[in-house]
């Protein structure tokens, strides 16, 4: 759960590799370091700037005369960190650098670099590198930093799968100007996923505590109850549920998108690109948040032991919340997402509505309303609504300050907020509309049930989350909006006999979980009093300090 050092030489190195680097590169690279003879990791993030990466101060000049990149950070703001498994276990990297070539900057591009020796691993001649210190988690990744002090690579260690510095500084433009993105894409494709296991894991730990936990009463006189049985443990839980089971369609989607991507680019088709990049902003972004909002409530919802570290979820919190900056700041991610969504919205009002991609054509179709006792499929025209609704107010916010004279970049500045309000519910349709799609597509009877169960939990619970856009317009009325209170309760009531399946499914071991409170086997309190024991304070009745501090305290006549 901490991350371990070779977590980034996974995740991000060899995928950029894959993605970024010839097969005549690969032929010498790849090989080694999937079978772990070389250890790298991704570093693009400095010390002045990871957001905007057209401002990165690393650089890679070419120097024609030895058909080498000198790779060079000018200033301490140029330093890299931040990348995970930089600061003591790679001895490579992939490295994110300005390239300038005759004089030229052609903006950043991707580079292997050896850092370390390979037999001594001692930092090579011209890198400074080293470890930033401890983190809010994570704190078994060596996150790290590193310079570069006219550092000479071979040009051929440019990753050159899309574009290309001849011997003579001839420049190969890339297919796509952002095709070096690809590492971040690929993570941020995976994040739905990985995202929803943290959850998972969360709520796994909280549901099994609350059947364990007993504390008052629903009805005088009965023995106290579990407190899963309380109205509020089940909404505080039962959605988040719902949203780790959607998150996972979600990123199972985005990941199969992002391997056809990599087939489609190696054929020189670009084209999924910008919608890719779109989607999986909106998705890390809304993903990362709403887990590390159900992750807070799963701790809440275990009371006093949730606070404990014995529980472990602030552990799981620590490292989930990261993704809300990693791989893009969440907000950043949000604006990218909302470009997209402005430019469909010209789209359409240029009449050119039939070019508008499947993810955004409910952005042209409006609605007068809905009949929700219809089923889940009026839940989704509703959500189009509101997320067609946002986006063309924010939108029309933004067109509205250019024609007014304002600069593009001042007028997009000024509607941000209402952009990213945009992003968020279309992004939240596209989860509505897969955890539907997956649902539908079940086999199995039973399972089918209850999974239909959670995505009505899901759609109600998400309609009355976002029922301000639907009723600034009239688009919903308040009786229907308490059709969808009733609904939610009901469906809180119907999951409950189910809730500890739904997060057993999950299958986490207690090795994994590492949580007192989330034991499969329900003994939390006799574990909680062996942890505790176990504490370092108790190994000793008396303490060093009590003679050294205390005492002397204790007995001063002062
Ligand atoms: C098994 C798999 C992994 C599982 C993960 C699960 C979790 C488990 C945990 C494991 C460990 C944790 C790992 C943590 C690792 C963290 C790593 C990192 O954080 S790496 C660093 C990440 N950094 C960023 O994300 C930086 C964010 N910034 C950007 O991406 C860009 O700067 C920007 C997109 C904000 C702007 O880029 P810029 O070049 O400045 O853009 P322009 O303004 O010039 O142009 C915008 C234009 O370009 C299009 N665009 C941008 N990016 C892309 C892209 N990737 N693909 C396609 N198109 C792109 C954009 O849409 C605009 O288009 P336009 O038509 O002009 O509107
Ligand atoms: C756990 C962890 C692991 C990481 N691993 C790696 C790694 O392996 N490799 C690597 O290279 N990097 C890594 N990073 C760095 C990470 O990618 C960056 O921190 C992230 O992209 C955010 O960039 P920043 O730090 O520059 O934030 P900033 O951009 O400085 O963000 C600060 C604030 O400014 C706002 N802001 C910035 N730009 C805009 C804008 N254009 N419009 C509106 N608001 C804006 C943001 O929303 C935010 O509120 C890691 C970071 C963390 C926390």
């Amino acid at each position: 759960m901490e991350g371990h050092p070779l977590a980034l030489h996974d995740v991000m190195f060899i995928p950029a590799l894959v993605a970024q680097a010839s097969d005549e590169q690969n032929k010498k690279w790849l090989r080694r370091a999937q079978r772990r003879e070389i250890v790298g990791c991704y570093a693009q993030t400095e010390l002045g700037h990871g957001s905007n990466l057209r401002k990165l101060e690393t650089t890679a000049t070419y120097d024609v005369s030895t058909q080498e990149f000198v790779l060079h950070t000018p200033q301490i703001t140029s330093l890299k960190w931040w990348p995970g498994g930089l600061g003591k276990s790679s001895n490579y990297a992939v490295v994110v650098a300005n390239m300038i070539v005759k004089e030229k900057h052609l903006g950043p591009h991707s580079f292997l670099v050896q850092l370390r020796d390979e037999i001594t691993h001692q930092s090579l001649k011209g890198i400074t590198v080293g470890d930033i210190g401890p983190k809010l988690s994570f704190n078994a990744i060596d996150n790290g930093f590193l310079g570069f002090d006219n550092y000479r690579i071979p040009r051929t260690n440019l990753l050159m799968r899309h574009s290309r510095v001849e011997p003579d500084g001839t420049y190969v433009k890339p297919p796509h100007a952002k095709i070096n993105y690809s590492a971040m894409v690929r993570v941020r494709s995976h994040m739905a996923t990985g995202q929803g296991n943290f959850l998972a894991q969360a709520l796994t730990i909280a549901v099994r505590y609350s059947t364990v936990r007993r504390q008052g009463f629903i009805e005088s006189g009965e023995q106290e109850v579990k407190v899963l049985d309380y109205q509020t443990q089940q909404h505080r839980l039962f959605p988040s549920i719902a949203k780790a089971y959607a998150f996972t369609f979600a990123g199972y989607e985005t990941i199969r998108l992002y391997e056809q991507l990599l087939k489609e680019v190696d054929t020189g088709n670009v084209s999924l690109m910008a919608d890719l990049h779109a989607l999986t902003s909106g998705l890390k972004s809304v993903v990362t948040h709403q887990t590390a909002q159900g992750i807070e409530q799963a701790r809440m919802a275990c009371g006093g032991h949730g606070y404990s570290q014995a529980s472990y979820i602030s552990e799981i919190f620590g490292v989930a919340v990261g993704g809300c900056t990693y791989e893009g700041e969440n907000m950043v991610m949000l604006l990218q997402l909302a470009r997209y969504l402005v430019k469909s919205v010209e789209q359409i009002k240029a009449g050119e509505s039939g070019k508008l991609g499947p993810l955004v054509a409910y952005l042209a179709v409006k609605v007068d309303g809905v009949d929700l006792e219809k089923g889940v499929e009026e839940y989704m025209k509703a959500f189009q609504h509101v997320s067609r609704l946002q986006t063309w107010k924010a939108s029309e916010k933004f067109l509205k300050l250019l024609k007014s004279g304002e600069k593009r970049e001042v007028a997009w500045n000024k509607s941000s907020v209402e952009l990213t309000r945009a992003s968020r519910l279309h992004t939240r349709l596209y989860i509505a509309e897969t955890f539907k799609r997956s649902v539908q597509e079940v086999a199995d009877p039973r399972l089918k049930e209850v999974l239909t169960d959670l995505l009505h939990l899901h759609v109600n619970y998400e309609l009355l989350d976002m029922a301000t856009y639907a009723l600034e317009d009239g688009f919903l009325s308040s009786s229907q909006l308490d059709y969808v209170r009733d609904q939610l309760y009901f469906y809180l009531a119907k999951i409950r006999p189910n809730a500890v399946s739904l997060v057993d499914s999950w299958e986490f071991s207690d090795m994994q979980l590492r949580s007192v409170l989330g034991r499969r086997d329900g003994n939390v309190y006799e574990n909680l009093v062996a942890w505790a024991k176990a504490s370092p304070l108790n190994k000793t009745d008396v303490l060093p300090s009590v003679e050294k501090y205390l005492k002397p305290m204790m007995n001063s006549k002062l």
